[in-house]
């Protein structure tokens, strides 16, 4: 297991890159903890899969190092770097037992046939497949053959990091809880170094002890599931993550106070904002932290729809939508109420950042 260490590091797929829009990766310095579960979440094409190939060793960075502790293993191919991965499709060796897909890193490597045996019957206890330990892979569904490349990886005693880029793309629905479930549980027994690249929310805050959330090549905030909830780094944060997203409305801030559509708001950090910097200003407040009130911002209800859980008022404050989540069984009023945002979850950002304000996060 190895602490993983991103260096100053970019990269370009152009051979003369210009400026940063050249970059699939722009600047990056991250740290993987020891034993640590990251998620790396974001859209398609924000450089994903560009980081994990740099990490496992299938491409060299235009710049930059990548640590293994203290080893720079930059320039290392993958074979020498000890890692393992389980991508969207299972890799699985279709003609060989279960057994002997499991063995085959340990057999490659000349483990003794005790110690492979026990170390095979171990992991597939504990991936569930000791019962289809004789059966041939072929015949597994695609839950249990992603089980097998996850097992590959957990069997070998030298694996830095284990890899997961998208693992739950083929498997079917009903499955994808308990294969989740199954990766977190598995992540606190064994404790590995685990990255997971997804661009599904869910997966990557129900997995994740920290999340690494990236947007055009850059990565926008670390942080654990709460932390992204609470206080999102970048108004893509906020609007990426969560159900519906953060309400990110445009604002004016003078003197220290943030006011939209002409009504004062009381924020967490409108009073940080200086005057004169440049970079339009917007204020974030996500459904869950708005509610209706007697008195306060000025609204209309435009529509109300019932996600099951809770229903979603969508509002306008003039021309600006803006959307709260209010509990099931209250009545919503028609046409003109009052809103009220929650102080300490309203924030301003400029420019896209949250204006930091001191407070702790
Ligand atoms: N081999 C390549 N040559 C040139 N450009 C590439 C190459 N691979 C990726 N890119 C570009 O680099 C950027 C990042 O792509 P990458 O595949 O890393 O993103 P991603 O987040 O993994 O996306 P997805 O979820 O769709 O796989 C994109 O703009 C993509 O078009």
């Amino acid at each position: 297991m190895a602490k993983i260490t991103l260096d100053d590091l970019r990269h370009a797929y152009v051979p003369n890159p210009q400026g940063p829009d050249d970059y699939a990766l722009k600047q990056l310095d991250i740290s993987f903890e020891d034993g640590g579960a990251y998620a790396l979440l974001g859209p398609s094409g924000c450089g994903k899969t560009t980081l994990l190939n740099i990490i496992s060793g299938l491409l060299t960075p235009s710049h930059g190092k990548v640590l293994f502790d203290s080893k720079d293993v930059t320039g290392l191919a993958p074979d020498q770097r000890h890692i393992a991965q389980v991508f969207q499709f299972p890799v699985v060796y279709d003609t060989m037992s279960v057994y002997d897909n499991l063995a085959f890193p340990l057999r490659n490597r000349g483990v003794a046939e005790a110690d492979v045996d026990r170390k095979v019957r171990e992991i597939a206890a504990m991936i569930d497949l000791e019962d289809t330990l004789e059966n041939r892979a072929s015949g597994l569904t695609a839950d249990g053959k992603q089980k097998i490349s996850l097992g590959r990886g957990l069997v070998r005693d030298d694996v830095n990091v284990i890899m997961f880029d998208e693992p739950l793309t083929v498997i079917d629905p009903h499955l994808k809880w308990q294969l989740r479930s199954k990766l977190k549980e598995l992540h606190q027994r064994v404790a590995r170094t685990m990255i997971y690249v997804t661009h599904d929310q869910t997966e990557a805050l129900t997995f994740a002890d920290k999340v690494v959330v990236m947007n055009v090549g850059q990565v926008v905030q670390i942080g654990t599931p709460v932390e992204l909830f609470e206080t999102p780094a970048h108004e893509f944060v906020g609007h990426f993550i969560g159900s519906p997203g953060m309400n990110i409305l445009d604002c004016e801030v003078k003197g220290g106070k943030a006011f939209f559509r002409g009504q004062e708001v009381e924020t967490a950090n409108a009073g940080a904002v200086k005057d004169g910097e440049s970079g339009p200003l917007r204020l974030g407040v996500r459904p869950e932290f708005v509610s209706l009130a007697e008195r306060g911002i000025e609204a209309e209800v435009v529509k109300v729809s019932d996600s099951g859980r809770y229903q979603i008022v969508e509002t306008r404050v003039g021309d600006a939508p803006v959307k709260l989540l209010v509990n099931e069984g209250v009545e919503i009023p028609t046409g003109r109420t009052a809103l009220s945002f929650r102080a300490d979850r309203t924030r301003i950002y400029r420019d896209g950042w949250l204006v930091a304000s001191g407070e702790t996060r």
